[in-house]
Parts: structure tokens; C-alpha cells; sequence
């Protein structure tokens, strides 16, 4: 079995003298995200690891490349999580919704209880072997591996299942653990209820009188045109989440799709959600209400990006009717519909260990890893 580094000790939140006290567990559910650094001195190997991952970013000489972006790009980024407080504040919620999921998931899934959440980051900590670890102290048999992403990309979910693949080489040779995958939820009705709410809070901020004007801007994390173009999923499951959420509020409001996070200078999918906010503006609508829309949790993204810098390009041409939705985070309803994913895929889980959607790669999809992910997860 690898060795766990001493530094991933600390986050064994979960293992506390509260615990010894608690069943073992029968089902694991792996909350799968990006991560962040929870504070600056981590900054600079969550870069590094984030460069070095082929699945999110291919570039020629990878791990040299790698060095060198991530220690070029560290004192910028640094700056930005200094801005929002020190840290992403990732960790927190994803732990938060973890032990509220639980607590549900008991409740409505008595079969499959006592649930214990495990979180695997990509790129922060914890990463993938400190669940692992966590899981195997444990003794857990049964597994799933729930993507935090609610919708599918290569570069995000894709790049996550390669790498617990990987790591289950080493942690789980003989295959003790059975797993199973939940790898998109893009248009779950909790979802999209939980959004629908946070966007009729955010218009009831504006006065009654002009409310029906304001634009809703959902904003995705943008994708370079090279992953888009080899067939990623993202685009269109975002689009499918969005028309979900406008159905249910019974397209009250004009809305548009916008990508933001641009990196780099290759083409990315737009429209920016910058340069759309501006446009906006300048055709005279002054209302706009922000909804991030890809990802469930506040991160650097919302706190700076949304908030802070595209706030101030807002302001600065005049713009004084730019706010934000609140991004999911602990939200009861979200919570909800978190288990009720889970309790719902256990139900099929033995027969369908992975989606028909999971199966199928993209079409200009040349990894391999790709295909043996799907095939030791099919089984
Ligand atoms: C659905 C969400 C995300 C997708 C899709 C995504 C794709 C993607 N990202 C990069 C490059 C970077 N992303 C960075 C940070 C970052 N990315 C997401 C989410 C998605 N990325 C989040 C939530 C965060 C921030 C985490 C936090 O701490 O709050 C960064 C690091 C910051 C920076 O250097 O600007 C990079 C780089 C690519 C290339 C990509 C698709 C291929
Ligand atoms: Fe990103
Ligand atoms: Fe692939």
C-alpha cells in the first residue's frame, strides 16, 4: 500500500474520538472536485499539479512546462485568493455539504446506511490517495464516486475518474472495494430547483417596479475550442441545465448563456461573461443578475472573478445594476437533491455500475487512459 505523506495527516477530519464511536460505514461516496489551495503557501503546488495534468491542459514537455508556468503564475494567483480571503473556501463547503448529505442519505436510504463522504480534490488537498486511504482505514466495500461537477467534461470529471483509476491500481490491487460511478446530474430537478430559488432571490433584490427587466447571465467556466471541438459534452449539458432552470421559472426573465476563466492565449468558447456584461450595458440593460451555473460551490471564481474584477469593469462603464446569485453552497434543497442522486444511482448501481453516457468517449478523444477508466469501472 503507498504511504500517506505526513502532511495529508491533518485532513483526516473525519477519524476524531466522535467517531470511534461510530459504525462502519457500508457505503462510500467520493466527492469529486477540482479543489483549491486553502491558503497561500499552497497556491504553487495546486498549480503545479493543475499544469501538470495532461487531461485538463496537453502541452509539449508537460512537467517541465508545468514548473515553469506554475511558478510564473503563482505570485498573480496568490494575490487573487489573498483578495478573497487567504483560501478557497472549497474545502469547507464541500465537507459541510458532505455531512449534511449523510445525514440525509441515512434517512432516506436506511439500506445502504450508515454513508460516510470522502472528498478527492485534483489538485488540492485531499487529494484522490488521502481518500483512498481514508476509505481503505475504513474498511469500506462499497463505493461510489460522485463528480461534484454537475456537468461532464473531460478536462473536469474525466481528468478526476482517470486519476482515482490510476491510484486504485496502487491502493486496490485485488479489487476489494466495488465501485460505482455518478458522473453528471446536469438537469437533476433538486438541481435545477435549488438554482431556480437562488435566481428569484437574487431578482427580489431589484425594485418590484423593474424587475422583470433584469437580464439573467448564467456564467460557466469557459473550455478552450480544442476540448469543445473534439465532441466535450460540457457545452451542451450546460445549455441543458440553463433551458431546465428557465422552464421551471417559466422563462420569467430575458437570460443569456456566458463563459468566463479564460487562461492563455488559445480560443475559448464565448461569449466572455466580461465582455457580455459590458455589451450588455452598452444596449442600455443596467439590470443584470449573475448565476454561476457549472460549479455548486463559491471558489475563486465568484469571489474575484464576479465579484471583484468583472464588478469593477461593471461599475467603471457605468454599469450599477450588476449582482450575483448566490452561489448553491449548504443550501437544504441543494443538499437534497446531493442524496437524492446518491439514493437514486445505489438503486440501479448493481446492474449499471456506469452511465450509458460515461461509456461513450468523445469522438476526437485520443487517450487511452480514457477507455481503460470505462472499462475497469463497467465491470
Ligand atoms: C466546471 C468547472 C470548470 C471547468 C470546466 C474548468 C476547465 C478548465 N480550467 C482550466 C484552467 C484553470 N482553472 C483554474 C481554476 C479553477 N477552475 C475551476 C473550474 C473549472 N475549470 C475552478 C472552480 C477553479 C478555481 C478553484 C478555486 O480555488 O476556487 C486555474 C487556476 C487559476 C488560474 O491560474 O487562473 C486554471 C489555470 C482549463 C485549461 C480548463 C479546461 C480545459
Ligand atoms: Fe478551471
Ligand atoms: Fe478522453
Amino acid at each position: 500500500m503507498p504511504m500517506m505523506p505526513v502532511s495529508a495527516m491533518r485532513f483526516f477530519a473525519t477519524t476524531t474520538s466522535d467517531n470511534l464511536h461510530k459504525p462502519k460505514p457500508k457505503t462510500g461516496i467520493v466527492l469529486m472536485n477540482l479543489g483549491g489551495p486553502a491558503n497561500e503557501d499552497e497556491v504553487h503546488d495546486f498549480l503545479l499539479r493543475l499544469f501538470s495534468d495532461g487531461d485538463l491542459i496537453p502541452l509539449p514537455l508537460q512537467k517541465y512546462a508545468a514548473q515553469v508556468i506554475a511558478k510564473r503564475r503563482t505570485p498573480k494567483i496568490k494575490e487573487q485568493y489573498n483578495q478573497i480571503g487567504g483560501g478557497s473556501p472549497i474545502l469547507k463547503w464541500t465537507r459541510q455539504q458532505g455531512e449534511m448529505m449523510e445525514k440525509v442519505l441515512d434517512k432516506i436510504s436506511p439500506e445502504t446506511a450508515p454513508h460516510k463522504h470522502y472528498i478527492a480534490f485534483r489538485y488540492a488537498h485531499p487529494l484522490t490517495p488521502e481518500a483512498l486511504s481514508e476509505m481503505k482505514a475504513d474498511g469500506i466495500e462499497r463505493a461510489v464516486a460522485f463528480t461534484q461537477y454537475p456537468q461532464y467534461s473531460c478536462s473536469t470529471t474525466g481528468s478526476s475518474m482517470n486519476e482515482l483509476y490510476r491510484q486504485l491500481q496502487e491502493w486496490d490491487p485485488e479489487r476489494k472495494m466495488k465501485w460505482s460511478v455518478i458522473d453528471r446530474w446536469h438537469t437533476h430537478p433538486g438541481l435545477v430547483q435549488a438554482v431556480a430559488n437562488h435566481i428569484v432571490a437574487g431578482l427580489e433584490k431589484y425594485p418590484e417596479e423593474s424587475r422583470d427587466k433584469v437580464v439573467i447571465l448564467f456564467s460557466a467556466h469557459s473550455l478552450p475550442m480544442e476540448i469543445v471541438n473534439k465532441g466535450d459534452y460540457y457545452p451542451s449539458e450546460v445549455a441543458a441545465t440553463v433551458e431546465a432552470v428557465m422552464k421551471l421559472l417559466k422563462y420569467r426573465n430575458s437570460y443569456r448563456l456566458v463563459w468566463q476563466s479564460q487562461v492563455g492565449p488559445r480560443p475559448w468558447l464565448g461569449p466572455q461573461t466580461n465582455a457580455a456584461i459590458l455589451g450588455l450595458g452598452e444596449k442600455g440593460f443596467n439590470d443584470q443578475l449573475l448565476v454561476p451555473i457549472a460549479f455548486t460551490s463559491d471558489h475563486v471564481e465568484t469571489l474575484f472573478e464576479l465579484d471583484l474584477e468583472y464588478g469593477e469593469e461593471a461599475r467603471e462603464a457605468g454599469i450599477t445594476g450588476l449582482t450575483r446569485a448566490e452561489s448553491l453552497n449548504a443550501d437544504p434543497v441543494f443538499i437534497d437533491a446531493m442524496a437524492d442522486i446518491v439514493k437514486n444511482h445505489l438503486k440501479e448501481a448493481d446492474s449499471s455500475p456506469i452511465s450509458k453516457q460515461f461509456k461513450v468517449r468523445c469522438p476526437g478523444c485520443t487517450n487511452e487512459t480514457c477507455q481503460n477508466t470505462r472499462d475497469f469501472f463497467d465491470e
